[in-house]
């Protein structure tokens, strides 16, 4: 279980305070899908770099399982839009590297990179390097990297911004297979309402000044999501939901 227990994040610029974060709480069960949705700038990727161990909370902590985070750790796969991959290693190498890490063997670490670089349709580039691939393919390397090592938590932070929007659709359906053959916990930063619908079990809609919960909406469509379940009222009801609580803020005073 994921646990943020009144966490506040203040950035401090020339003096002055910003709060990126008022007090945020927010429990996830296991094998969740919870997306994250919300204007510019209320604080989702400060969230997302708590989660990841990458940013300490001002006051109030996040928890897994009741244990602090204090960093990052292999039970938590990144994938964020600015995560770069080696430059100077193969696509190939570069999916292998969190399994190098742990030590699997040479043969089994292909037959698992090469399993995933399928997945995200990039057999043909498997002995590319980075530099030569659209930030589109870039990306989802990065994702196939994060797969491969099995984490039993994803924290996924726009992850198909820049992907074009037929390889989006392709992504998420994917997303959506591989995670419920296999349950884990997801976390899913988006900016596309429909995308955050789309995916979740749950959508936490985010506002800013400070940045806090505003609503959060069960999604209570069942899965796999099907293109029919995209194109369904109940669908473009929950759409609406969130769609009017993203863009129908109350500023604060
Ligand atoms: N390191 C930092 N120093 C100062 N201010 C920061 C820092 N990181 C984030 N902020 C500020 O905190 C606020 C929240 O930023 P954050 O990136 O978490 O928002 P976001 O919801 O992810 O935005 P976007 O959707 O535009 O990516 C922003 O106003 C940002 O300017």
């Amino acid at each position: 279980m994921i646990t943020v227990d009144r966490v506040r994040k203040v950035f401090t610029l020339k003096n002055e305070e910003f709060v990126a974060l008022g007090e945020v709480s927010l429990e996830l069960a296991d094998n969740e899908f919870v997306t994250v949705v919300g204007p510019s700038g209320c604080g989702k990727t400060t969230l997302m770099n708590i989660l990841a161990g990458l940013e300490t909370p001002t006051s109030g902590q996040a928890l897994l399982d009741g244990e602090p985070v204090t960093g990052p750790g292999p039970e938590r796969g990144v994938i964020f839009q600015q995560y770069a991959l080696f430059p100077w290693l193969t696509v190939r190498e570069n999916v292998e590297f969190g399994l190098r890490n742990q030590g699997v063997p040479r043969a089994r670490r292909r037959v698992v990179a090469d399993h995933f670089i399928a997945l995200v349709g990039l057999e043909r580039f498997a002995d590319a390097l980075p530099k030569t691939l659209s930030g589109g393919m870039k990306q989802r390397v990065a994702i196939a990297r994060a797969y491969a090592v099995n984490p039993s938590i994803l924290l996924m932070d726009e992850p198909f911004g820049a992907v074009d929007a037929l390889t989006r659709v392709r992504l998420q359906e994917q997303l959506l297979a591989t995670w419920s053959r296999d349950r884990r916990t997801v976390v899913f930063v988006t900016h596309d309402v429909d995308e955050a619908v789309f995916l979740a079990n749950r959508v936490v809609v985010m506002a800013a000044r400070p940045g806090r919960i505003a609503e959060i909406v069960d999604v209570d469509l069942p899965y796999p999501r099907t293109e029919q379940i995209r194109l369904s009222p109940q669908f473009t009801a929950l759409r609406n939901r969130v769609w009017s609580a993203v863009h129908h803020q109350e500023p604060v005073p």
